[in-house]
């Protein structure tokens, strides 16, 4: 679905991603794990085009992506759940839904089946939410945009356990249902050992360590990484 090679970005002067190479394949769900400042939100904000200084190669089912503006690259299917989640506080749930709905279409039911508490609070006030809802809203606004590729930030920041632990079932379960790959970046190991196949390690915006399930030794791997 993926494939991204010798990608280099960074701020100003500063250049945080050094030669990053991956890839992601159909209904994958990838993780990206690192430590704070590893560059982990600038990797996918340099996916979605939301940066100016980006060098590479970002193709999407053989369409570059690099140098396409960030319309662009949500048309072409890919969508984002940034850090902080970003959801429209004065606007209802429903106008959040709505708002990433392609013209002429509303909200995707099945994103109710996965979420019923948005449908139970459609004309709640998006800012009026719990921290673990917005989340639920955050993500169900970017399945709106019906996206083949969904990157998720820090989904667990500012979320109670037994929501994070829920993200963890419903993640891949929605990837598998929807036919959607996704990549997870994280900083909670427990989740993305529970929603991903396979996994990369970013240090200082470099890829360090690649890594899956059941490979012997793996967790104690990441645990050193990660200074866990
Ligand atoms: N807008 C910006 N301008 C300048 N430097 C930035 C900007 N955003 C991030 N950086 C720097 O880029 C580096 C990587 O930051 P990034 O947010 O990608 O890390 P991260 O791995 O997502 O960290 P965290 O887990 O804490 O969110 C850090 O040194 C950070 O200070």
């Amino acid at each position: 679905m993926l494939e991204v090679r010798d990608l280099c970005a960074g701020y100003g002067g500063a250049q945080v991603l050094d030669r990053v190479q991956f890839h992601l394949l159909k209904g994958e769900v990838l993780g990206i794990l690192g430590r704070n400042g590893a560059g982990k939100s600038t990797l996918v904000k340099a996916v979605m085009g939301m940066l100016p200084q980006t060098s590479g190669s970002i193709e999407f089912r053989s369409q570059q992506l690099l140098g396409l503006p960030t319309y662009r690259i949500g048309r072409a299917g890919v969508s984002l759940v940034p850090q902080g989640r970003w959801i429209f506080p004065r606007l209802s749930v429903l106008q959040n839904l709505q708002a990433a709905c392609p013209v002429g279409t509303e909200p995707p039911d099945i994103i109710f089946s996965y979420f019923p508490v948005l449908k139970q609070r459609l004309r709640q006030m998006g800012g009026t939410m719990s921290g673990g809802e917005q989340q639920m809203l955050a993500i169900a606004r970017a399945m709106c945009a019906r996206p083949k590729v969904l990157l998720l930030d820090e989904p667990s920041d500012g979320v109670q356990p037994n929501i994070v632990q829920m993200l963890g079932e419903l993640i891949p379960s929605l990837c598998k249902e929807l036919e959607i790959s996704a990549v997870l970046v994280e900083q909670n190991l427990d989740l993305v050992m529970n929603a991903a196949q396979r996994w990369l390690v970013l240090e200082r915006g470099r890829i360090v360590h690649e890594g899956r399930l059941n490979s012997l030794g793996e967790l104690e791997t990441l645990e050193k990484l990660l200074g866990v």
